[in-house]
C-alpha cells in the first residue's frame, strides 16, 4: 500500500514517523513552520536539533508551505505539540478548503488543550469540519523517537471510532521494526498518553533527588492508578490503562533517559528551576502543560488525583519537592483498590 501522506511537525516525533512513512514506500511531504529546518532536512537530508546522528531519506521532501505539503494528500499526521495543534488545523481547514480534498487524519501528540481540556482528536474535530476530512485516528504508545531512528523494535496503537480507518493506519505504519495494534478506545489512549508524561516528570525529579527503583515503580503504579479514574470518569475502556497507551508508555517514559519529561523532572530533582529546565530542554516538555490542565480538570470533574495534585503544586505553586513527597506518603492508609 503506498500513498501521499503529509506529516505536519519537524520535531524528533514527526520526522522520525515521516521517515519511516518514507520507508515503507510512501511518498512524504514533511512540513515545518521553520524555514531553516526545511533547508537543512532538504539540503542535508539532517534534523540536527532534533535527532542528532540520524540521516533522513533522500526522497522525504521538506516544505515551509503548508499548501505544497497537503497537495494531493490522502493522509495528513499531525505531530506538532499540542499548544500548536489548534492554530495549524485552523490553517489545514483554509487549505483543505482551496484544495476540496477530503484526507484521513491522524494525529501523534500527547497533551490536553490548556483552559478546554480537549483531548486532541477533539481539537481536530472542532478546527477540521467532517466535510473536509474522512475519520480521525489517534497514534500513540511506548516510541521514543532515538530507538525508531535506530530500527529498534517499537509497538503502538492506532485508535479510532472508525475501525477501518485504524486498520488502514496500522498497515500504513507496520514494517519489520514497528508494529501496530488497533484499539477503539480514542478516549483512554488520548488520555493515558498525555496524563503518563505528569507521572514522567515525577519519575525522572525522584531519580535527581536520589531515589531508587521502588520509589520509581510506586510512582508509575499509583500514577496509573490515578490516569485510569480520570480516563474512567469520561467512560474510557479500563484495558486501555493496563495496554501500549497505558502501562507501556509509563514504562518507556518513565524510567527512559531518552524522554524530555523524565529529564526534566531529573533536573527539577537536581535543583534547577522550571524555567531553567525549559530554557535549556530546546524541545517540548508536554507534561508541564498537561499537570496543569489534568489538575484543573481532576478538581472540576471530583475525580481524586493527589500525584497530579502533588506535581502541580511543585510545578506551579513552588512547593519544595521533599515536602510534596513527605506530604503524599503520610496521606491517611487506604485500601489499593
Ligand atoms: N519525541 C518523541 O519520541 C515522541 C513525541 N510524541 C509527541 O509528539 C508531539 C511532538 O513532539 P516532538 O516531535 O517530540 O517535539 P519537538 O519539540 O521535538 O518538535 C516540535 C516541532 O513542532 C514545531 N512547532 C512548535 N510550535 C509550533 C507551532 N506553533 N506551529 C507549528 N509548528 C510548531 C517545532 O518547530 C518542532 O519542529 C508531542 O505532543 C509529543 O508528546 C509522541 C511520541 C514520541
Ligand atoms: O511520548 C513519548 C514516548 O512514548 C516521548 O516522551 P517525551 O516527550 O517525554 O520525550
Amino acid at each position: 500500500m503506498s500513498e501521499k501522506i503529509a506529516v505536519l511537525g519537524a520535531g524528533s516525533w514527526g520526522s522520525i514517523l515521516a521517515n519511516l512513512l518514507d520507508e515503507n514506500g510512501n511518498e512524504v511531504s514533511l512540513w515545518s513552520y521553520n524555514p531553516k529546518q526545511v533547508k537543512e532536512l532538504n539540503e542535508k537530508h539532517t534534523n540536527t536539533h532534533y535527532m542528532k546522528d540520524f540521516t533522513y531519506s533522500e526522497t522525504l521532501i521538506a516544505y515551509s508551505d503548508l499548501k505544497q505539503a497537503l497537495t494531493g494528500a490522502t493522509t495528513v499526521l499531525f505531530v506538532v505539540p499540542t499548544k500548536a495543534v489548534r492554530s495549524v488545523a485552523g490553517d489545514v481547514k483554509q487549505v483543505l478548503e482551496e484544495l476540496q480534498t477530503k484526507p484521513q487524519l491522524i494525529h501523534a501528540s500527547k497533551g490536553i488543550e490548556q483552559g478546554t481540556y480537549k483531548r486532541v482528536s477533539e481539537i481536530l474535530a472542532e478546527e477540521i469540519p467532517a466535510e473536509l476530512r474522512k475519520s480521525i485516528t489517534v497514534l500513540s504508545g511506548p516510541s521514543h523517537a532515538e530507538d525508531v531512528a535506530k530500527r529498534d523494535i517499537t509497538l503502538v496503537t492506532a485508535a479510532s471510532t472508525d475501525a477501518d480507518a485504524a486498520k488502514h493506519v496500522q498497515q500504513l505504519f507496520m514494517n519489520r521494526y514497528f508494529r501496530v495494534y488497533t484499539n477503539s478506545d480514542v478516549i483512554g489512549v488520548e488520555i493515558a498518553a498525555a496524563l503518563k508524561n505528569i507521572i514522567a516528570l515525577g519519575t525522572g525529579a525522584l531519580n535527581g533527588l536520589g531515589y531508587g527503583d521502588n520509589a520509581k515503580a510506586a510512582l508509575m503504579t499509583r500514577g496509573l492508578a490515578e490516569i485510569s479514574r480520570l480516563g474512567a470518569s469520561f467512560g474510557a475502556n479500563p484495558q486501555t490503562f493496563t495496554g501500549l497507551a497505558g502501562v507501556g508508555d509509563i514504562i518507556v517514559t518513565g524510567t527512559s533517559e531518552n524522554s524530555r519529561n523524565y529529564r526534566a523532572g531529573d533536573e527539577l530533582g537536581k535543583g534547577q528551576s522550571l524555567q531553567e529546565v525549559i530554557d535549556t530542554m530546546g524541545m517540548v516538555i508536554e507534561g508541564v502543560a498537561t499537570t496543569k490542565a489534568a489538575y484543573e480538570l481532576a478538581k472540576q470533574r471530583g475525580v481524586e488525583m493527589p500525584i497530579t495534585g502533588a506535581i502541580y503544586q511543585v510545578l506551579y505553586e513552588g512547593k519544595d519537592i521533599r515536602t510534596a513527597i513527605s506530604d503524599l506518603m503520610m496521606r491517611e492508609g487506604r485500601s489499593e483498590f
